[in-house]
């Protein structure tokens, strides 16, 4: 490791070599599994960043290898929709005003400071936004949203990096409506070496690919278009749509969603490490456009694309950047046009919902000691709650009353919430972009997506990846060795769309960058 305050990242001479007391701490905005992330002021500047501490509590070895990645691909990284690494500083020792676990081993572990990757600051993640009570992204938002990702990602893949974690909580957004990836903490360069192997323990478990977790340990961007699909999906849904509790539960709702593979739709598929063992014992058909028959036609197109059991014949981002869904009315609107909220992440969200369910515990108890007392109050509505269905992931079929309640959900004003401005410039059809309520309509004049509060009953958006919430949702970190790129991958380069874009100019103008 290099000294202290020299972090050895070349090229800027002043990475590592600051000081975290340059910042001023506001907030912690952000707990991962490996650090805390802070809202913090530059003291000169006053500019606002995020500071994300690298966690060495666990580090036998020094700087965690982890790290090193991470620091080395957004180094490599220079996109308008990929986070941007400004530098890296350190604390010289323990801090006084965070609880700072106990250090290693001074054996083992000589280097007792705290390091930190300091990031431009972004408002919300995807999930903290998503969560809002009253929140509802209309269509061409999501669209304006998924078009993002699938840029920056496009972007990822052409320089040879997967991300390997694509969720909405690493999915972050800002005032400006810009969405940029960020935790690349689990991403990795894949070169096109056939014969590596690559760790299969990675992508949260709700939006991991058949091919994981089936034991693939050769595979390619394709794993991150999984993910996309399953972020797609849940806009359009407005909850998670695969929540499985443990690996063979996950590929158990995939086959139910997308059907079982076999040689026939998914060639080599027995060859795969766990086929055997996880091999279905019953064939199930593929129910995406009976299970999602609502969603607009072209999403419906591009989420069948997105969510094909076969990486090989998964679309690529390149592809999903000239589906018609894109390119049709509504359009996708100007980040610009799109609300500002107030700041949220998920570690916020989650943080409020504790908070409440503690008080609701707290009240109930009180109730169960005192009846008398409260026997004589007059009952209590409670705000934000939900009782309509919804479908609960593959197994569980929307029946026609949850249809309904998803369409008629209540509107954000029960909720007391004002959304904002209208969310979308004025040529969109009335209803639509200006934020039409309701769930997501079944004709494709329906401008809004899925996300509302009713989706997301006061309890939360569901079990976690794995029972407990203790186990953390990836695995293990680092595998070695590269990637021989799928046939469905193409590395000729940057994104050269088909034109004019909707939105003027031609669509590299549009996605701004070059290779
Ligand atoms: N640049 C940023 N601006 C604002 N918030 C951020 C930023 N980076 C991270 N966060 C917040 O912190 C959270 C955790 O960050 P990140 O995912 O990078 O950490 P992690 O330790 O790798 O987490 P995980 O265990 O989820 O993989 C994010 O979900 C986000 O809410």
């Amino acid at each position: 490791m290099a000294a202290t305050n020299q972090l050895n990242v070349e090229e800027r001479p002043s990475w590592g070599s600051r000081s975290v007391e340059c910042f001023e701490k506001l907030e912690q905005i952000g707990e991962g599994t490996y650090g805390q992330v802070y809202m913090a002021r530059e003291k000169r500047t006053g500019e606002i960043v995020a500071l994300k501490k690298i966690r060495m509590d666990n580090e036998k070895e020094g700087f965690p290898i982890t790290a090193i990645r991470e620091i080395k691909i957004l180094k490599k990284l220079q996109h308008e929709n990929v986070i941007q690494l400004k530098e890296i500083v350190t604390s010289p020792g323990r801090e006084t005003n965070e609880q700072v676990q106990p250090v290693a081993d001074a054996e083992n572990n000589k280097y007792k400071g705290s390091i930190y990757m300091v990031f431009e600051y972004m408002d919300h993640d995807l999930t903290g936004l998503a969560d809002r009570p009253g929140l509802r992204f209309t269509v061409p938002q999501i669209k304006c949203y998924m078009k993002q990702l699938l840029t920056g990602l496009h972007y990822c893949h052409v320089n040879q990096v997967l991300h390997r974690d694509i969720k909405g909580s690493n999915l972050l957004i800002d005032n400006e409506g810009n969405l940029k990836l960020a935790d690349f903490g689990l991403a990795r360069s894949f070169s096109n070496d056939i014969n590596a192997n690559l760790t299969n323990r990675v992508i949260t478990l709700w939006y991991r690919p058949p091919e994981l977790l089936l034991g693939a340990t050769k595979y390619g961007p394709a794993v991150d278009m999984w993910s996309v699909g399953c972020i797609f999906a849940e806009l359009l849904y407005g909850k998670p749509i695969l929540p499985g509790k443990n690996e063979p539960e996950q590929l158990n709702k995939i086959f139910e969603l997308c059907g079982t593979p076999d040689e026939l739709i998914w060639p080599g598929v027995s060859k795969i490490p766990w086929y055997n063992k996880f091999k279905p014992t019953r064939p199930m058909k593929k129910r995406i456009r009976e299970l999602f028959r609502h969603f607009d036609r072209h999403a419906l197109d591009l989420l069948e694309k997105m969510l094909v059991l076969d990486p090989a014949q998964r679309i690529s981002a390149k592809d999903a950047l000239d589906s018609e869904y894109f390119w049709n009315d509504p359009l996708p609107c100007d980040p610009k046009s799109l609300p500002k909220y107030e700041s949220s992440h998920e570690f916020q969200t989650k943080k409020k919902r504790q908070q409440q369910r503690q008080n609701e515990e707290i009240a109930k108890r009180q109730k169960l000691q005192h009846p008398q007392q409260h026997a004589r109050l007059p009952p209590i509505q409670q705000s934000g709650q939900s009782h309509q269905q919804h479908w609960n992931g593959p197994g569980h079929q929307m029946n026609n009353n949850s249809q309904m309640a998803m369409s008629g959900a209540p509107s954000h004003h029960q909720y007391g919430k004002p959304r904002g401005p209208p969310a979308g410039p004025s040529r969109y059809p009335p209803g639509g972009a200006g934020g039409g309520g309701g769930g997501y309509y079944q004709d494709r004049g329906g401008q809004s997506g899925g996300y509302s509060s009713a989706p997301f009953p006061s309890q939360g958006r569901g079990p976690p990846p794995y029972p407990g919430n203790t186990a953390p949702s990836n695995g293990p970190r680092g595998a070695a060795g590269g990637y021989g790129a799928p046939p469905n991958y193409s590395q000729s380069g940057q994104y050269n769309g088909r034109g004019q874009n909707p939105m003027g100019g031609n669509r590299n103008q549009q996605y701004g960058w070059q290779q």
